[in-house]
């Protein structure tokens, strides 16, 4: 079990980027645990009147959106979303993210790039001055898995098939899981460039541009990375 500060720090974050949503915005929900605080929030927020529609990143998203009251549409009936907010694996000082521990980083990448404002929402043990502690999601078809994690071998990177409960892990587009180790990697563009060459490889768990702001709980307050600020 997770320790309650980090079960606070989630809360915080959540809590506090839901106060950018506002009246007539379309919205894209994230998936995990932070950002389902931040759904159930925004369910109380539509109790008390707020006219919002939201596009989920997953399945597990939508029911609870559906079960906390907010009205859901597709991302073709949306178009482009006003704003979306996710959590994120790990983060760096460059606004970089390591996202799909929840296996859902297809769909959650496709509404990043769909969003004209992206937030991270996360608890502080997610922020790294390196990417690579957490293994590095990918999303690839079956019909290709069992190659694509020789080439990964090849290319020392460690491949492991996800399972869970003894089952090879299914993702809402029904494709598999390789998790793979890119602790010992430089140049993160380089390597997702090259991981997405591979035939097969339908997406990986880097986000490398999309973010705007993260919004991070510390103990009992709030951090803002702002993306602009930055740069
Ligand atoms: O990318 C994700 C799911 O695919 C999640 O955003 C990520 O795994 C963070 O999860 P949590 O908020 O539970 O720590």
């Amino acid at each position: 079990m997770k320790s309650t500060y980090v079960e606070n720090e989630k809360e915080l974050a959540a809590v506090h980027a839901t106060a950018m949503v506002k009246n007539g915005m379309i919205v894209g929900l994230g998936s995990g645990s932070t950002s389902a605080y931040m759904i159930k929030e925004l369910g109380e927020n539509v109790k008390k009147g707020l006219a919002i529609t939201g596009v989920p990143s997953s399945k597990k998203t939508a029911q609870l959106a559906q079960e906390v009251g907010i009205p859901i549409i597709t991302l073709e009936e949306a178009g482009f979303l006003d704003i979306n907010i996710d959590g994120a694996d790990e983060f760096d000082t460059e606004f970089r993210l390591i996202k799909g521990g929840g296996g859902a980083l297809l769909r959650e990448k496709i509404l990043a790039d769909n969003s004209r404002f992206n937030v991270i929402i996360a608890d502080s043990s997610k922020q790294v001055s390196k990417l690579g502690a957490y293994k590095l999601p990918l999303e690839a078809i079956p019909f290709a898995t069992a190659n694509i994690i020789k080439k990964l071998t090849g290319m020392h990177l460690k491949p492991m098939l996800r399972q869970t409960n003894g089952e090879t892990y299914k993702t809402d587009e029904n494709n598999f899981i390789v998790d793979i180790d890119i602790s010992d990697i430089r140049d993160l563009e380089k390597l997702n460039r090259n991981l997405l060459h591979i035939p097969g490889v339908v997406e990986t768990g880097l986000f490398l541009e999309s973010t705007d702001i993260i919004i991070m709980g510390k103990r009992d307050k709030i951090v803002v990375f702002n993306a602009k600020e930055s740069s």
